[in-house]
Parts: structure tokens; C-alpha cells; sequence
């Protein structure tokens, strides 16, 4: 991502550390050992750790709650512990859901096992939150079932002064939440790899000035809602379709990503072939997704192009939270 903040030192060597793929320039994420993406990161080699044996916390480590809303949680589980584990500070994960949230679609024991709820981790402090989509932007925020209490979860944030990192319907939620920015639904889905241009060099460190991010949604947000706001900056910017992509809010340390760095190769190809079965919510004819199988043929194997500079926007982000836990400290001037 970016280092949304000025290129402070902390940020620019973080950030180039992150190109480097030897284990000496990571630490790990800290994961429950018996969650599959426990098992499959260390397949991967990507440096995880226990959390029955966690290593001391260091200068370099991170508390971090993701709160996931994703029906399929292991997908999202191990999507986003894999940029976490391939950065460089040490992510000590919390997974969190609201009080009130079922999971329909969770593996039955799965949350009682992993996750906590909200009254369970009030009061914590946490120095960074992820917070991830859902399939339910077609609702009105207020019709979300557990709409009141993730409002009152953003306040708690607010006053432990946490960086956010929210995702697709959970940047929407965040940005209405923090900022009254709506939600507007698009003419149709709007769904593949949209090539989006960066704002600033200094805030998005290491990052290509256009970059193909996959996007899965059915509602955007309105360019001008953001630029009328001066406390907003977009930082990634979409083509006309996919509109604004990330957006910043330096006071509070917050970044609304309303697309996904964090997808695996064929998680749109999944969601396609899913769609050409059921329909999509709005019965629009399904549309081959944008820029993603070679030759806009389905048949061919889509190419991973989004891995790389979605983990230095990841690493950025992180950064961005030490940097803000650091001055909380005093430990920075
Ligand atoms: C916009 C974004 O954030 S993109 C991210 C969302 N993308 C994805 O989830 C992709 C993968 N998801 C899927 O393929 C599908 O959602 C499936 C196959 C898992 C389930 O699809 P369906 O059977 O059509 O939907 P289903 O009736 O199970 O409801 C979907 C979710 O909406 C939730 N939901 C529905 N109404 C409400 C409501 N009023 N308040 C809160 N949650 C609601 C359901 O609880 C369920 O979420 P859960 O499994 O986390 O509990």
C-alpha cells in the first residue's frame, strides 16, 4: 500500500524491505496452529508462528484484530494472514465477529474455536483492524443485522486510536460510519481486474502508478462525495466503472479499500462460475469479469498479477500502524 502517511524513515525502509523475500526481512503472524491457514502459510514457507508458543513481542510487533464477515472464512482466513505473514513487523491476530453475528456459513465449531466477540474484546487495545466485506451491500447499512453494534465497535476504535484497514463493504460501512459517505449501486456488477493509477508517489511507496486490482461489488462510492470532503484523499483511483478504489483519512488513520489485493488467483473465476450457476442478486446477465482470463476466454488460466504489489500495500499499511503505535508511545518525536 502505501505510506499513506509522509515517507517518514520507518515507512520508506519498511516498504523497501518488503520486496526482499528472505525470512530475514519478515516476522511472523502469530496464528492459532490448528486454523488452516496455519497449516497451509507454512506450506507455503511464508513465516507463521503459534500462538500456544508466541514468541515475546518486540519493537516490531503488532496487535491486530480482523474482523471478518465473509461467509467463507477460511478463504478470507488465508488470504489475508498470507500478506500479514509476508510483512515486515510481526502481526499478533485476533479474529472477531459481532455479538449477535451467526456465521450461516461458517463450519459449525469455527467461531466457537477461533473467533471472539465483540463484548468479549472490549476494553482491549489493538493497534490495527481489518475489517472485511460482505455479501449484503444490497441492504441499507441500518438493515444489517448487527448494524448498532459494529457502530459502536467503530467508536471503541476511534478511542483506542487504531489504524483501520476496512474492505469492500466494510470500507463502505466504515466510510458512511466516519464520514456519511454513501453507498450508491451500479448499473451492473462490476467485476474483474481494473488497472487503477495512484495519487501520490510519496503516499504510495513502492507501488506501480497503475496497478490491475480484481473488484467484485455492485455498489461504489461518488468521486465527489470523497474530493468534497477535505478530510479524505483517494489514493488509488478506478476507471469510470470501478470508481474510487482507497481512501485515506490521515487523522484517524484509516484505509477504506473497497476492492481486494488480497484475492487468490481464481477467486474471481470461482465467484463467475458461482454466478453462471445461481444468478447474481439483481438477475443481470453474468458479464465475463474485466481484464482477467487471458484473451477474455474462460477457458484460459487467469495470470496473478495483483500478488506483488498488493503485499507491498499490505506491508505499507502495517507500517502505517507502527507508525502511529510508535508516536502514541513517544517513542518517535
Ligand atoms: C461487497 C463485498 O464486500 S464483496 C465480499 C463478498 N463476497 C463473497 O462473500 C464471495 C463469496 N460468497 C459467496 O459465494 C456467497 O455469499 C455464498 C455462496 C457464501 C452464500 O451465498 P447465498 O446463499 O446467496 O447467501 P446467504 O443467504 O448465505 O447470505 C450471505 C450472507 O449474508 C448474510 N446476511 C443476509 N442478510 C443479512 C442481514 N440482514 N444482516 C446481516 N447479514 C446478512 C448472511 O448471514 C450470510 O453471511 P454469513 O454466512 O457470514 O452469515
Amino acid at each position: 500500500m502505501l505510506a499513506f502517511h509522509r515517507p517518514a524513515r520507518l515507512l520508506s525502509g519498511s516498504a523497501v524491505r518488503a520486496f526482499h523475500v528472505s525470512r530475514a526481512s519478515r516476522l511472523p503472524a502469530i496464528l492459532h496452529p490448528d486454523l488452516q491457514a496455519y497449516k497451509s502459510l507454512r506450506e507455503e514457507k511464508a513465516w507463521v508462528e503459534s500462538s500456544q508458543s508466541k514468541p515475546p513481542p518486540t519493537i516490531s510487533s503488532l496487535r491486530i484484530c480482523i474482523v471478518n464477515l465473509m461467509p467463507l472464512k477460511e478463504s478470507t482466513e488465508l488470504q489475508l494472514c498470507r500478506m500479514l505473514a509476508r510483512s515486515p513487523v510481526a502481526s499478533d491476530i485476533a479474529w472477531v465477529v459481532p455479538n449477535t453475528y451467526s456465521g450461516k456459513n461458517s463450519t459449525p465449531g469455527h467461531l466457537e474455536k477461533f473467533y471472539k466477540r465483540f463484548n468479549e474484546v472490549k476494553g482491549e487495545k489493538y493497534d490495527g483492524i481489518i475489517l472485511t466485506g460482505a455479501p449484503i451491500e444490497h441492504l441499507d447499512f441500518e438493515q444489517v443485522a448487527y448494524w448498532k453494534e459494529l457502530q459502536d465497535f467503530f467508536e471503541d476504535v476511534r478511542k483506542m486510536d487504531a489504524g483501520i484497514l476496512s474492505l469492500c463493504w466494510g470500507a463502505m460501512a466504515s466510510l458512511w460510519h466516519f464520514h456519511g459517505v454513501k453507498k450508491h449501486i451500479t448499473p451492473r456488477k462490476v467485476f474483474g481486474v481494473f488497472d487503477h493509477k495512484i495519487s501520490s508517489k510519496d503516499r504510495m511507496l513502492a507501488i506501480p502508478d497503475h496497478v490491475g486490482i480484481p473488484v467484485s461489488r455492485h455498489t461504489t462510492w461518488k468521486r465527489d462525495d470523497i474530493i468534497s470532503n477535505p478530510k479524505l484523499e483517494i489514493l488509488l483511483d478506478g476507471p469510470e466503472e470501478a470508481g474510487p478504489g482507497l481512501v485515506w483519512d490521515e487523522d484517524l488513520g484509516h484505509a477504506h479499500m473497497i476492492n481486494h489485493f488480497e484475492y487468490d488467483v481464481d477467486t474471481l473465476d470461482g465467484e463467475y462460475r458461482r454466478d453462471l450457476v445461481k444468478g447474481t442478486p439483481t438477475g443481470e446477465p453474468i458479464h465475463i469479469p474485466n481484464q482477467y482470463y487471458p484473451g477474455d476466454d474462460p477457458k484460459n488460466t487467469p495470470v496473478l498479477t495483483w500478488q506483488t504489489p498488493g503485499q507491498v500495500f499490505y506491508s505499507n499499511w502495517l507500517n502505517t500502524v507502527m507508525h502511529r503505535k510508535w508516536k502514541r508511545e513517544g517513542k518517535l518525536s
